[in-house]
């Protein structure tokens, strides 16, 4: 599978064009409406998520609630546009009619995408850059993700996903039955933190963040569970699953570092206390003793769970201004802010999850075929019986 977006974040709309879809698969609004509510939700959040209730349209590739195997189009509206048509609209205006409406950027926001794609694409005006830079992408590209987690359910590979930490605020393990019992608590706290006294303590420090016009970072886990053995290759780069999962967590807006089992604290330890031994019985088929690695040997998945974590720079537009420089009179300014999240980690663990969902069902389709779910399904099956007995 494939896919495109396109759109601004105070343009019309965002699109996306998924390709490569197989056949037969029970596909409908809500199933993408589920995903796009959780990531627009989350403590931290600001005055845009008020204004936004993001739903989509399907407009292509699904017929009577089953996917065709045809491109399949979806469309969430911005209704923010209403704000903004005057500065975003597509048709050409006269000079003066520009210096009625045009709101010109001319002042980098630090953090943000705004000089260096100015001084790449040649816009004096970075509205051009900062409306496609911006994290209102991720709305489609969660709609990609949620189609992807239709497709895993399908085959029994389940996702989900929690924040560990915030702002230095660090949840201590929780035990949890299952994913399914993982999301349901993560659902509860408004940061998506599993421990709950945790949870109050990172939102009493976003609190303390905006109130001081600051922001916060974190970070968030996703855990993919029924995932069979052998998703991605060892035999080229290119085909590594764990490195193409790493690339698209590391292109969520504002992440800044991707750990898969271990992680970095890997190089403190021994190897004695970082492979995972192998064990065998009827029943399971391979096991692993343990999960250090995360469900990774090899560039393939090892049939543990995948566990995948993110790191999340603090977002970069802040109340309390950083120094710039204005790039039309050089001057130097500090920026200021009419609104912006104070900590979007909770929203970033629901794309991480989705971003994670749709590199997994891409290897699921590469290993087990694109066209028909049904023999995707059986093949899938087959495939598990012949693992466990190999
Ligand atoms: C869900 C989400 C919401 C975000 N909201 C904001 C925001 O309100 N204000 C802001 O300055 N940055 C926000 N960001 C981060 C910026 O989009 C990001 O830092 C910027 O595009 C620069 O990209 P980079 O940090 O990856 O270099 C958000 C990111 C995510 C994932
Ligand atoms: C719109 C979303 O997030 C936006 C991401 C974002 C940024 O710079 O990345 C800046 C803010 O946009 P605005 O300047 O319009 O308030 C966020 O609200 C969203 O997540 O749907």
């Amino acid at each position: 599978m494939r896919f495109l977006t396109a759109g601004e974040s105070h343009g019309p709309q965002l699109t996306a064009i998924v390709e490569g879809v197989p056949a037969g698969l029970t596909l409908t609004a809500d199933d993408i409406n589920v995903e796009l509510k959780r990531r627009q939700g989350g403590y931290g959040r600001g005055r845009r998520m008020q204004i936004e209730r993001d739903q989509v349209q399907i407009l292509s590739g699904v017929r009577h609630g089953l996917t065709t195997g045809a491109p399949i189009t979806f469309v969430v509206e911005n209704k923010d546009w209403r704000n903004w048509q005057d500065v975003m609209g597509a048709a050409p205006i006269t000079e003066e009619e520009a210096g009625k409406v045009r709101r010109q950027v001319t002042r980098p926001r630090p953090g943000h995408a705004d000089l260096n794609g100015a001084v790449k694409y040649g816009h004096r005006d970075m509205r051009n850059v900062l409306e496609r830079s911006s994290a209102r992408e991720t709305t489609v590209r969660v709609a990609c993700g949620a189609l992807a987690k239709v497709l895993l359910r399908a085959c029994d590979i389940e996702v989900a996903g929690h924040v560990l930490e915030i702002g230095g605020v660090q949840a201590q393990a929780v035990h949890y039955d299952g994913l399914a019992d993982l999301q349901a608590r993560a659902e509860t706290s408004a940061v998506r933190c599993l421990d709950v006294s945790a949870s109050a303590k990172m939102m009493a420090a976003i609190d303390e963040a905006k109130q001081a016009g600051d922001s916060l970072g974190g970070i968030v886990e996703t855990v993919v569970s029924g995932v069979p053995i052998g998703l991605g290759s060892h035999v080229h780069y290119d085909r590594k699953l764990d490195g193409k999962i790493a690339g698209a967590v590391m292109s969520i807006n504002a992440f800044k570092g991707v750990e898969i089992g271990l992680g970095f604290a890997a190089a403190r330890l021994p190897g004695s206390e970082v492979h995972d031994e192998i064990i065998w019985d009827a029943e399971n088929g391979y096991m692993r003793k343990t999960n250090r690695l995360g469900g990774f040997e090899g560039g393939m998945t090892t049939g543990m769970p995948l566990v995948v974590r993110g790191v999340m720079k603090p977002i970069p537009t802040l109340y309390k201004p950083l120094q710039s420089v204005d790039i039309e009179t050089k001057a130097p300014f500090a920026a200021s802010v009419e609104r912006s999240d104070a900590c979007a980690v909770p929203a970033a663990s629901v794309v991480c999850e989705n971003v994670v969902a749709w590199e997994v069902a891409c290897a699921l389709l590469d290993m087990f075929g694109h066209d028909q779910l049904s023999i995707i399904q059986a093949a899938v099956k087959r495939h598990r019986q012949a693992a466990k007995e190999f």
